[in-house]
């Protein structure tokens, strides 16, 4: 099944846009989690594996953050692989790799990605060029989002500032990837902060039917109100990532699970207003 359709079913299944990050910090786990379990690699396992089983009806895609896998050290990676391996078939899963680099060494980020973790997506920063993507857009059944406008302090050092006759980077990057996209197989989408929302509209605008994956929400205090007037003629479909906002919510609590989905739901529902022009 190509990228976008795969993206659209699970979007429609689930009637929603959200993305449930998995950034597993050991010192953030809930205590019964921490007093459970003897080992970080059976905390962070087992803590994965329930975020996924209680907010699993109300997202349409999961994002491990491979910085926190591979933080737990040799052993991260095994990790990585049983909870990509817990995320049921029918969502979306993006590997926050954030990787980009020369040829040799991108087919084999391309190799880990699709061809042994098997995930559906992949982040890619392109400041090392757009020859980067090339190892990753030859199979159409995957996804890759190119940072493009980043939701961070620091999207000011490089991003918005004015860029080979464009007024940002950023519009520069999306002008670009609406040109890539016509000799790629894999679908690209774009990575765009939801705090910048306010100005975002002119690099959606470079790339209207790019997909978007966009994080900012919940912890970093994006506005999905300003998000909504964003998006509004957008056709990409976007996936709105919140993690610290969603799997912390039940924090100590023996009921910690509950909480987590209660928070997913809710979330869900601040964003029905956007993914009801996607579904
Ligand atoms: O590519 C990303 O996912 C990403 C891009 C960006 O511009 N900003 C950003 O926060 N992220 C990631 O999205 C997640 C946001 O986490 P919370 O702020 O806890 O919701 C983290 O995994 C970040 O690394």
């Amino acid at each position: 099944m190509i990228y976008n359709q795969k993206l659209q079913q699970a979007v429609a299944a689930a009637k929603s846009t959200l993305c449930v990050g998995l950034d597993p910090n050991l010192d953030l786990l809930p205590k019964p989690v921490k007093q459970q379990f003897e080992t970080p690699e059976e905390k962070v396992s087992h803590f994965c594996k329930l975020v996924i089983d209680y907010t699993a009806p109300y997202c349409a895609a999961f994002k491990p953050n491979l910085a926190f896998f591979e933080a737990l050290g040799a052993n991260g990676f095994q990790v990585l692989q049983e909870v990509i391996d817990h995320i049921p078939e029918d969502k979306i899963v993006i590997a926050d790799a954030k990787r980009g680099d020369i040829s040799s060494t991108a087919e084999h980020y391309k190799k880990s990605f699709w061809d042994e973790f098997e995930v559906d997506a992949v982040t890619l920063n392109p400041l090392m060029g757009f020859e980067t993507l090339d190892a990753f857009k030859k199979d159409e059944t995957k996804g890759i989002y190119v940072l493009a406008l980043t939701s961070n302090r620091g999207a000011e050092d490089f991003l918005k500032k004015p860029f080979a006759g464009f007024p940002t980077m950023a519009q520069y990057i999306a002008h670009q990837l609406s040109e890539k996209a016509k000799d790629s197989k894999a679908h690209l989408g774009m990575v765009i902060g939801a705090t910048q929302a306010e100005e975002a509209r002119p690099v959606l605008n470079e790339y209207e039917q790019g997909s978007l994956l966009i994080p900012g929400v919940g912890a970093q205090g994006g506005s999905v109100a300003e998000l909504a007037k964003a998006l509004k003629t957008h056709k990409g479909i976007p996936l709105i990532n919140s993690s610290r906002g969603i799997i912390y919510a039940g924090s100590d609590e023996g009921d910690w699970p509950e909480h987590v989905a209660d928070a997913a739901k809710k979330m869900k529902h601040q964003l029905n207003t956007i993914t009801a022009s996607y579904v």
